[in-house]
This record gives structure tokens, sequence and C-alpha cells, in this order.
């Protein structure tokens, strides 16, 4: 099978997404949950930087943060899977600039699972069959088919991995805060779980039925933004409700728990109301890190690396 020349490079930005909703609805037979989900991608990016070399296997050198050894690192396990199902006899080197913090509900290892995958399609278009690539990203993680695919603005189901690619929105600005705690999604599920038992509480249905109900503009979104782990999350991590409660004390068109957390984000349609709330919300919640994000109507495109 033919493929890139040794020494070829490229380059890709790994966008963090967030979850202008997150409905999570029944336990399936595998334990976990189904859930019904907006995914926007936003322009707070990893980079990956990726070229192919002669020797087989795939070097990772992270920049910018400790995420654990290379072995578990998404990015290489994507790598790896894709690698499995072709024949290829070259070897990758990766470096990954980290931006985006881990483990916070913004979807960066996901994202740069999905990206990773993204290059080696470029490389060899369809040596996995889209279908597949979307498996292989199932399997690392409920997000990453999001990051596999193009649009900024998707509509997940089943475990996040069934899509509905939407129109985009207007443009809009995110003050992103970035509490420093940990949230692990696992008992985070468990919390849920827990307490809709104790309360008899039915599962919720979900919000949006059938793609006409799709929402078109900002307004629309912020009737049905909400995110069902926000009152456990927030409720048993004040930073988290501290972040949150600074960011809407700034009029946000809505604010919400991404993902588990522990990331929070408030909405604005106003460029210069966004700058201005950003550092409003440092102010009163220095504990907290807070940056200011645009929404992105596609994923950036793999590029050529430079010299
Ligand atoms: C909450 C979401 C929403 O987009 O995003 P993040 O907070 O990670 O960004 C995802 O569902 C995160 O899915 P994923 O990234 O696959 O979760 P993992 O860490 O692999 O799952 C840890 C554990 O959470 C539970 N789990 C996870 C996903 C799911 N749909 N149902 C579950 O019940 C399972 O017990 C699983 O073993
Ligand atoms: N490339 C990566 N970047 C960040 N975390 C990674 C990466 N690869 C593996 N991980 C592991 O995956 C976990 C979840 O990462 P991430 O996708 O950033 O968070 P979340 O699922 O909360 O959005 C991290 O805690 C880390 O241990």
């Amino acid at each position: 099978m033919s493929g890139p020349a040794i020494g070829s490079r490229l380059r890709v930005r790994a966008p963090a997404k967030v979850n202008l909703t997150l409905r999570i609805l029944e336990r399936l037979p595998s334990g976990f949950h189904a859930l019904e989900t907006l995914f926007q991608a936003i322009d707070l990016c990893d980079s990956l930087e990726v070229e192919v070399r002669r020797e087989s296997g795939v070097a990772l050198e992270v920049v910018g943060a400790d995420v654990g050894p290379a072995d578990d690192n998404l990015v290489v396990r994507a790598a790896r899977a894709w690698l499995a199902e072709t024949s290829v006899e070259w070897g990758l080197a990766v470096r990954l600039t980290k931006a985006i913090p881990a483990g916070a509900g913004l979807g960066g290892g996901s994202s740069d699972a999905g990206a990773m995958l993204r290059v080696l399609d470029h490389w060899m278009p369809g040596a996995v069959a889209e279908e597949r690539r979307l498996a292989i990203g199932a399997e690392l993680g409920s997000d990453v088919p999001f990051f596999t695919g193009k649009g900024g603005l998707v509509l997940g189901r089943g475990r996040g991995e069934r899509m509905t690619p939407l129109p985009p929105l207007p443009p809009a600005w995110l003050v992103v805060g970035m509490p420093r705690v940990h949230v692990a999604t696992g008992p985070a599920y468990g919390r849920l779980a827990r307490g809709r038992a104790e309360s008899r509480g039915a599962v919720p249905p979900p919000l949006f039925d059938g793609e006409s109900a799709v929402p078109r503009s900002w307004p629309e979104v912020a009737s049905l933004a909400l995110n069902d782990f926000e009152p456990v999350v927030a409720g048993a991590h004040p930073p988290i409700a501290t972040a949150l409660a600074a960011i809407r004390a700034q009029h946000p068109a809505f604010a919400l728990l991404s993902g588990s957390g522990a990331a929070v984000f408030g909405l604005f349609t106003d460029a210069d109301a966004a700058e201005r709330a950003v550092g409003e919300a440092r102010a009163a919640c220095p504990e907290s890190r807070f940056e200011l994000a645009r929404t992105l109507d596609r994923l950036p495109a793999v590029e050529p690396a430079g010299p």
C-alpha cells in the first residue's frame, strides 16, 4: 500500500468541545448510560504535529502538561489502532502541545485522538473505512467520534457516537472557567444514578424529538441549555459552583458545566461583553483559570507542517 514519503509532516489543531446540552438517559445493558448531547467545538486548542518515519511504532513527545505515560495516551492508542488495520510499514513521531486541561470535560484527550485519526486519513484517504474509523474512535472514548468528524455543531446520541451534524449557529464567544479540581467521570455517572434511584426520579425524556426540534438560534439553545451532571457535580465541588456563579454574574445567554466537569462556560453573543466578562470573572474568582474562546463552525483542517 503506497503512502506518504518518509519525513512527510502534517499539523492539525485539536479543539476542545463544550456540551451545550447534556441529558443523561437510561442505563444500557453494557453498563454505560445512553445520552443526548449537543457538542460545540471551540477554539481552545491542543496541537499535533506528526512525522512519518522509517522505524515502525509510534513515538510521542508531549509539551505543556503531564498527561501520563505515552502508552496510555489517546493519541498513541488511536494511531496504533489505525495502523493495526492497515499493512503500512512506516512509523510515526508525534509532538503534542497541550493547552486544553486534561480530564476537565472539555474533551481534550478525545480531540487529540480524533485529530490523529484525521491526520492518518489525510495521508491515506479511506485506508481505514469511515465506519471503522468511527468505531475505533468510539472504543477509545465516547467523545472521540465527534472529533473524527468535520462539523463544529453535532447532536450526539447513544454513548455520543451516533452523530447528526447540524448547521452552524451564528458566531458566539465563551468564557471558559477551569476550576482546579478534578472530577472523575465514572463516579459522576454513579452519583447521578444513585440520586435518581434514591428519589425514585424517572429518567428524563430526551430534549430533541427529531431534527425539526433542533435549535437554529442562540436564544433557542439558551431555552434548552442544561447539563444533568451540573447539580450533582457542582454540589460536590464548591470551586465549580463558585466559578459558575462568577460567570453567571456577567449575564451570559446561558452558563453550564461542560461534560462531567470540572470546566464550566458562559456563552455570549457579543464579543465585547465576553471580553469584559472574562476580566470580571478572573477578578472575582482568582482561584480558577478563565479563558476567552470562540465557537468553531468546523473542526480545523489538517495542513502541511512548516520546516
Ligand atoms: C460525560 C461525557 C459527555 O460528553 O464527557 P466528558 O466529561 O468526558 O468530556 C462523556 O459521556 C464521557 O464519556 P467517556 O469519556 O467515554 O467516559 P469514560 O471516562 O470512558 O467513562 C468512565 C465511566 O463512566 C461511566 N459512563 C461513561 C459514559 C457513558 N455514556 N455512560 C457511563 O455510565 C462508565 O461507568 C465508565 O466506565
Ligand atoms: N492526549 C491526552 N490529553 C489529555 N488526557 C489524556 C490524553 N490521553 C489520555 N489522557 C487521559 O484521559 C483522561 C481524560 O482526558 P480528556 O479527554 O482531556 O478529558 P474529558 O474526558 O474529561 O473531557 C485524562 O485524565 C488523561 O489521564
